[in-house]
C-alpha cells in the first residue's frame, strides 16, 4: 500500500490496538492461549505445527474481532488457513521481478503452463474475501455488546469519543486493517516459533540453559510469566538469535520509490523496487561472528544479563513502515518460548533402533521463510505429567 491517507488510517487502527501502550491489553488472553498450547502439546505432540498455528491465529483473531477459536477445527482459522497455504508459497520476489519486467505475461491465460498462479488467486480471492466479510460481521456485533478490546472495538469506541459517525470509507478502511492483520501476524509468529522449536532440537545446551534458568528463578511449582521477564535474559537471548539465525521476511516488505533520489551516489529512480536485505544484515561476520552457527550468548554480557537490543530491525523492519505489530507478537512469542521450555524437552527424532538422529534445517523460500515439515518429540521434563498436573501449575501461575 503506497503511502498515503489509506495507509495512514490503516497504521492509526494498527497503532490504537498493537502500539506499545495498547498491546500489554492481550496479555491475559495470550497467556491463556499458551496454557492451552501446552495442554495441546501434552496430548499430542507430533501435531506441534497445528497447535502453533491455533495459538497464533486465535491471539490475532481475538485482538482483532474478539474472536475466541475453540480449536484448530474453527471455521475461520480453517478459511484464513486455506487462504495463507495459497498465499504465502506464491509471494515470490523472484517472480515478482520477471512479472514487473514483463507486465505482457499477466494477459496470459491461467492455463498457460506457469500461469496456474492466475487460478489459485482466484480461489485465494474467494476465501479472503469470505473472511474479510465473515470475521468483520463478527467483530462489529461483539463490539457492540462487549467492552473487551479489539481492534473493533477501539475503531469503534474512538469514533463515539470524537462524536464522530462512521463513513463508508472508514468502515471499509477498518474491514481492511482488521483482515490485514491475520495474513501480518500469523505466518510470522508461527514461522518465528516453528524455528525456535527447530533450533531447541539442533541446540540442546542452550535449551538446558534456559530451562536452568527457568528453574533457578521460577521453581517448578509455576509457569513463568511475563512479569517474570527482566529475570530470565536467557529466554530473550535465545529470542533474538532464533530471529537473527533466520529472520521470517528476510528481505522485509519491498519498497518502491515514490520519487527520484540519490543515496550515496547511487541514483534511484521513481518506481524502482528496493529490497531491505534484512538476512544479510543478521548474517553480517562483523557483528555477529559465526553468524550461521546458534549462539544466543552473543547477546549477554558476561554477567549474563542482556546487552542493548540491535536485532529489533532484523525482524521487525525499521522507519516509517516498521513492524506495527511487534509490541504483540514480541509478547506471544516470548510467552510461548518461556512456557514451553518449562514444561517440555525438544529433543530430536528416533531412529528404528531408539537413537536420536540429527535434524537439517531446512526453510521453504518466498518474502515469508519458514522451516520445512521436520520431526521431533516434545516430552515433559517432570515424570508423571498429565493435564490434571500441568492444570495445577497453570493455576498456580499468573500472566
Ligand atoms: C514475529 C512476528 C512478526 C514479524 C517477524 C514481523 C515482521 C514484519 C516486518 C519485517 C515488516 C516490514 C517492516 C518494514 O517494511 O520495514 C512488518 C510489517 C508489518 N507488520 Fe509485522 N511482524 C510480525 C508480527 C506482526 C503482528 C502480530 C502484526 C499485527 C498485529 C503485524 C503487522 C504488521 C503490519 C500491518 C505491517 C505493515 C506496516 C506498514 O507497511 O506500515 N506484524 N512486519
Amino acid at each position: 500500500m503506497s503511502y498515503g491517507d489509506r495507509w495512514r488510517l490503516h497504521r492509526r487502527f494498527f497503532h490504537q490496538t498493537f502500539g506499545p501502550e495498547a498491546a500489554p491489553r492481550f496479555l491475559p488472553y495470550q497467556h491463556r492461549r499458551a496454557c492451552h498450547l501446552l495442554h495441546r502439546l501434552l496430548e499430542t505432540p507430533d501435531k506441534f505445527n497445528d497447535h502453533i498455528f491455533e495459538f497464533t491465529a486465535s491471539v490475532i483473531l481475538n485482538s482483532t474481532y474478539d474472536y475466541d477459536p475453540a480449536s484448530r477445527e474453527d471455521d475461520l482459522v480453517d478459511i484464513v488457513a486455506n487462504l495463507l497455504t495459497i498465499v504465502v508459497p506464491a509471494m515470490r520476489p523472484d517472480i515478482a521481478v520477471i512479472l514487473g519486467a514483463f507486465p505482457c505475461l499477466l494477459y496470459l491465460p491461467s492455463w498457460f503452463p506457469g500461469m496456474s498462479f492466475k487460478r489459485e488467486m482466484a480461489v485465494a480471492r474467494a476465501y479472503s474475501k469470505q473472511y474479510l466479510e465473515r470475521a468483520f460481521e463478527y467483530g462489529l456485533q461483539k463490539a457492540n455488546n462487549s467492552v473487551a478490546p479489539s481492534m473493533i472495538h477501539d475503531a469503534l469506541q474512538r469514533m463515539e469519543e470524537n462524536k464522530v459517525s462512521p463513513s463508508d470509507s472508514w468502515m471499509q478502511g477498518l474491514k481492511g486493517a482488521a483482515g490485514t492483520a491475520f495474513l501480518a501476524a500469523s505466518e510470522t509468529s508461527n514461522s518465528s516459533l516453528l524455528t525456535f522449536i527447530l533450533m531447541m532440537v539442533m541446540n540442546p545446551a542452550a535449551q538446558g540453559k534456559a530451562q536452568a534458568q527457568i528453574d533457578a528463578v521460577v521453581g517448578r511449582d509455576r509457569l513463568p510469566g511475563i512479569e517474570d521477564r527482566p529475570l530470565l535474559p536467557f529466554i530473550d537471548a535465545i529470542f533474538r538469535e532464533t530471529i537473527r539465525f533466520s529472520p521470517v521476511l528476510p528481505l522485509s516488505i519491498p519498497y518502491a520509490a515514490v520519487d527520484d533520489d540519490m543515496y550515496h551516489g547511487y541514483h534511484i529512480p521513481k518506481g524502482a523496487i528496493l529490497l531491505a536485505n534484512l538476512w544479510s544484515m543478521a548474517h553480517d561476520e562483523s557483528r555477529y561472528p559465526n553468524p550461521h552457527a546458534f549462539i544466543p550468548e552473543r547477546f549477554l554480557n558476561d554477567d549474563g544479563s542482556l546487552k542493548p537490543n540491535d536485532t529489533q530491525h532484523l525482524a521487525f523492519g525499521f522507519g516509517r513502515r516498521t513492524c506495527v505489530g511487534r509490541h504483540f507478537a514480541d509478547a506471544s512469542v516470548w510467552t510461548v518460548m518461556a512456557k514451553v521450555l518449562a514444561i517440555f524437552n525438544i529433543l530430536g527424532p528416533l531412529d528404528e533402533n531408539g537413537v536420536e538422529m540429527p535434524v537439517e534445517p531446512r526453510f521453504s523460500t518466498g518474502i515469508a521463510i519458514h522451516p520445512l515439515p521436520f520431526r521431533c518429540r516434545i516430552v515433559p521434563r517432570c515424570e508423571g505429567m498429565d493435564a490434571e498436573r500441568l492444570e495445577r501449575l497453570i493455576a498456580a501461575s499468573v500472566v
